[in-house]
């Protein structure tokens, strides 16, 4: 159902898929403690979001900082109700994740040939190959697969993607059995324009309720493009606590968009999501004074704890 806020339809309640411990914390350079990765998780389990990324079963010689995966992992306190997905590229990290307790996945695919080669090491057609695998296996145990395409606004190598590659590699991926499809602007370089001509060429291939945005803020435009997508329909949206973040294999992209300015836009929108801003902004405080650095979030910064 929708409500009407600004002459637009909106979606009453928006999923907030929370990204940091695993797109935030990736490309740290020095390695977080295990122990600090499984508090931020329980952390935000408290805040009531409903799904939080966790880890990456990827290869510790490409991502050290997820090599702790297995102990992330097994280290959380389950909340109920609360998906922990975690990414696994090919079989042997989704065996891997199922082995250390994994009850959800992520593949991740791109619509740029060259980020494929440079993100995962392969063809985006052999991607393909290496997910259906993935989801077949999933479907076996009754795991739900979550799909990625990276680079749906713009690839740090070729520039400018066509949407209808977009629209192309996001229904080979819905078609293949992933739930949803979570549409990456992965070096934040999106506009309202772009986001728009991009999902409606996705719409036309994968139904709006199985899509998702996962918005890096690089030139600022992730709130914008976000409310541009609720527009459209999509009432999934990707996010990381105190705007942590960026993709080591994406030269020059910045840090996701940050839960806590998500929250605020749309609690100020009437918009529901289950989630306690005030705990988010705990959790953030608690990552940035790890990593000893300042948040991104513009939310927590003018409210800092008294909100
Ligand atoms: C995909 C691979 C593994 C291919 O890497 P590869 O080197 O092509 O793999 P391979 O199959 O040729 O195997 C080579 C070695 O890797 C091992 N290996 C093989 N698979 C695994 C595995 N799953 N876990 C651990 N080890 C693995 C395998 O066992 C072997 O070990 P060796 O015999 O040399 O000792 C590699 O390229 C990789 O790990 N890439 C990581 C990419 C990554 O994590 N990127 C960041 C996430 S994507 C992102 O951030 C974008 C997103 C999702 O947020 C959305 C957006 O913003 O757009």
């Amino acid at each position: 159902s929708s409500s009407t806020i600004t002459g637009h339809a909106y979606p009453k309640f928006v999923k907030i898929v929370e990204v940091g411990p695993r797109d935030g914390l990736q490309n740290e350079k020095e390695i977080v403690p295990t122990g600090v990765k499984i508090q931020l998780i329980d952390m935000l389990s408290g805040a009531g979001l409903p799904v939080i990324e966790a880890t990456s079963f990827v290869s510790s010689k490409w991502v050290p900082q997820m090599a702790d995966h297995s102990d992330v992992l097994r280290g959380i306190q389950r909340a109920p109700h609360v998906q922990y997905p975690v990414l696994t590229p090919n079989l042997q990290g989704f065996q891997d994740a199922v082995a250390a307790g994994a009850t959800e996945v992520a593949v991740f695919g791109s619509a740029s040939e060259t980020f494929s080669k440079k993100n995962i090491n392969c063809s985006i057609d052999e991607s393909m190959l290496r997910f259906e695998e993935v989801i077949n296996t999933a479907r076996e145990r009754q795991i739900p697969v979550r799909g990625y395409v990276s680079c749906a606004l713009g690839c740090p190598h070729e520039g400018h993607i066509e949407p209808s590659k977009v629209a192309e590699v996001a229904k080979r991926l819905y078609e293949m059995g992933c739930y949803e499809i979570s549409l990456g602007d992965t070096i934040g370089v999106g506009t309202p324009g772009s986001m728009f001509k991009m999902l409606q060429s996705v719409m036309k291939e994968v139904p709006t309720s199985a899509l998702a945005v996962h918005c890096h803020d690089t030139y600022g435009q992730a709130l914008p493009n976000i409310l541009t997508a609720l527009q459209m329909g999509v009432c999934v949206v990707d996010s990381a606590v105190a705007g942590l973040g960026g993709c080591p294999y994406a030269q020059g992209s910045s840090g996701n968009v940050s839960t806590e300015d998500v929250l605020y836009m749309l609690h100020g929108m009437d918009i529901e999501t289950g989630v306690n801003i005030a705990k988010v902004i705990e959790a953030g405080d608690f990552i940035c004074n790890a990593l000893r650095r300042e948040t991104n979030s513009k939310v927590a910064r003018a409210k800092g704890r008294t909100l």
